[in-house]
């Protein structure tokens, strides 16, 4: 059998390790999802529409590592747009694949449907170009191993989206049969002079400093460096904090952590020893407005070593080309114990997340986010990946305990209200079978994907959403309030039956006191064969005191005013 593009592309995702892909159909790539069929070794899964089928490849990364999403040319790819450039801000490896005109069109001075009615058919690769890491045009089947080879290659060397599009008449046409794959995976090692001066650098810092504490960033887990930092904090002793968005990649249960390090809302105890050591090494982070707290919580430069995916900056010094784990590893046999900032932390706060746990609210009182937060708390186990929407949910979840084993997803660099619903469909695709799915979502971002459950019915995902209902934008009414923070009420538990009327595996509970909240979770923890939802109906100012004092924060740095010239 002769092979096809559509055919390679196939066989390239299968050897990335994709089970699964998402897409919507448009007559420009019917005859490519076709030739994608035609590996049985994936299963192609249709989504409501594009917006969703991104993000759902973007959460099925999360899990799986990559993920792919094909749609047809213009009017899909710029619904696609957004979860794109999202997976971009998550360093997410998502493969992009739009088909597009008939390569005889432009020579034929030819106008065609879905697009913008010019003879220019370059811009839709020309948006996302600013977007992804690499990005082709398929117009010469010739070209198809070559081009589809780099944009793959460079999307999971740099942990960034890459955009393949295919004219719609090449997805059959013949194609070299592809090379094998791994002779493609080149790693990128450090330089190696550069990496023994910055082990060196970084180890005469920390045994020279008297209060060492490590800080876990972000970007740890894309650049396979969660392990390495282990290693490092096991070697130093030290107290670990970690930063909002790198939450569960340093274990929550292990002796030497000390909880979240996010300024004024850190977790109790921690902030201090963060302030308070004289050298700390930041692994992987993104320091942004949100991270830092409107620019309150910024580690200063002369008492921070901050190793980045492919450098280190130290005080007076920039090493490049330095690979992020083999710097950490590497540390880890040149640093001696130092374990001052973790005594410190202990004389505070014994043991972190040791915070009052909180009393059980009266049965039948109406629903309180603290009585949410507590039950919620009680229902994550080692199995659990709790996954927390753009919204209060943030913090309710940034301060929920993860037992050993549980994990924690948060798309805090992008915060595209509306990622958590088909982020969960496309997380729970490729969860592995003995793990659960627990989404904590705000009513005002499930009004934006809320169709995408009707999918988790139809692949029996039994994933339990809770729809935290307090009537409204609250980030945005505490942020800065007014009229448009204020939306129509849905009746979100009914939905369930709107999209699964004839096979009944969803279930829709609502929730208006802890007793019906409890009962809810007792039904959705028996529930088999399909998603739970269940509303959860509180007060619209009863916010987390962290969304207060991080919002204020926030809007501080929002409102500066024009620097006068
Ligand atoms: C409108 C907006 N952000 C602005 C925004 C608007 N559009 C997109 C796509 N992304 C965004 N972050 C945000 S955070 C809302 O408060 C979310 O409301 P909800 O889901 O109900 O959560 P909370 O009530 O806890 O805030």
């Amino acid at each position: 059998k002769t092979y096809t593009v559509g055919n390679y592309l196939a066989t390239r995702f299968e050897q990335i390790g994709l089970k699964h892909y998402f897409m919507v159909p448009g007559d420009y790539n019917l005859v490519l999802l076709d030739q994608l069929l035609w590996n049985k070794n994936m299963q192609q899964i249709g989504c409501c529409n594009e917006l969703n089928a991104a993000y759902a490849a973007e959460g099925y990364a999360r899990v799986n590592g990559v993920g792919a999403v094909i749609t047809t040319f213009n009017v899909g790819a710029f619904s696609a747009f957004n979860g794109i450039a999202g997976a971009n801000a998550e360093s997410l490896p998502v493969i992009f694949v739009s088909s597009s005109y008939n390569t005889n069109d432009p020579s034929a001075n030819h106008l065609l449907h879905h697009t913008i009615g010019s003879h220019d058919f370059a811009y839709q690769y020309d948006a996302f170009r600013q977007v992804t890491c690499a990005s082709v045009r398929i117009l010469h089947a010739e070209n198809a191993p070559s081009l589809i080879d780099h944009a793959i290659v460079t999307a999971l060397r740099e942990r960034k989206p890459a955009y393949i599009e295919i004219a719609c008449n090449l997805s059959d046409a013949p194609c070299p049969k592809p090379a094998p794959f791994e002779i493609l995976l080149v790693s990128q090692p450090s330089n190696r002079q550069a990496l023994d001066a910055a082990v060196e650098t970084a180890a005469a810092l920390l045994n020279n400093a008297k209060k060492p504490l490590l800080l876990a960033g972000v970007h740890l887990r894309a650049f396979k460096a969660i392990d390495a930092f282990r290693e490092l904090a096991e070697a130093l002793g030290c107290a670990v904090a970690v930063m909002p968005n790198a939450k569960g990649f340093f274990p929550e249960n292990h002796p030497q952590y000390i909880g979240i390090y996010w300024g004024g809302v850190s977790s109790p105890g921690c902030e201090s020893i963060v302030d308070w050591a004289d050298m700390t090494l930041v692994a992987g982070p993104m320091f942004t407005d949100y991270t830092t707290v409107g620019w309150t919580a910024l580690p200063h430069r002369e008492q921070m070593i901050k190793a980045d995916p492919r450098q280190v900056q130290f005080p007076q010094a920039d090493y490049t080309e330095i690979a992020l784990a083999e710097f950490l590893s590497a540390l880890a046999k040149q640093v001696r114990k130092n374990d001052k900032t973790l005594i410190q932390f202990r004389r505070e706060v014994r043991k972190a997340h040791e915070e009052t746990e909180a009393h059980v609210a009266i049965e039948n009182a109406p629903l309180t986010r603290v009585e949410l937060c507590r039950q919620i708390q009680n229902d994550i186990d080692e199995k659990t990946t709790l996954l927390v929407e753009t919204g209060d949910a943030w913090f309710n979840g940034m301060s929920m305990h993860l037992p050993g084993g549980a994990r924690f997803e948060i798309e805090m660099q992008w915060g595209s209200i509306g990622w958590a619903v088909p982020a969960t469909f496309g997380y729970a695709m490729g969860l592995e079978r003995d793990r659960r799915l627990v989404s904590l979502i705000g009513d005002g971002s499930f009004q934006l994907t809320a169709q995408e459950v009707a999918n988790m019915i139809r692949y029996g995902q039994h994933n339990l959403i809770f729809i935290v209902n307090n009537r409204g934008y609250v980030i945005e009414s505490e942020i800065h309030d007014g009229p448009y923070n204020y939306i129509k009420n849905w009746d979100y538990a009914g939905l369930i039956s709107v999209f699964n009327a004839e096979d009944g595996h969803g279930l829709g509970l609502k929730a208006t006191t802890g007793k019906e909240l409890a009962d809810a979770i007792k039904k959705a923890r028996k529930h088999r064969g399909g998603p739970v939802l269940i509303e959860c109906q509180i007060a619209h100012d009863d916010c987390s005191p962290q969304l207060l004092k991080w919002g204020t924060k926030v809007a501080v740095a929002n409102e500066r005013p024009p620097r006068q010239a």
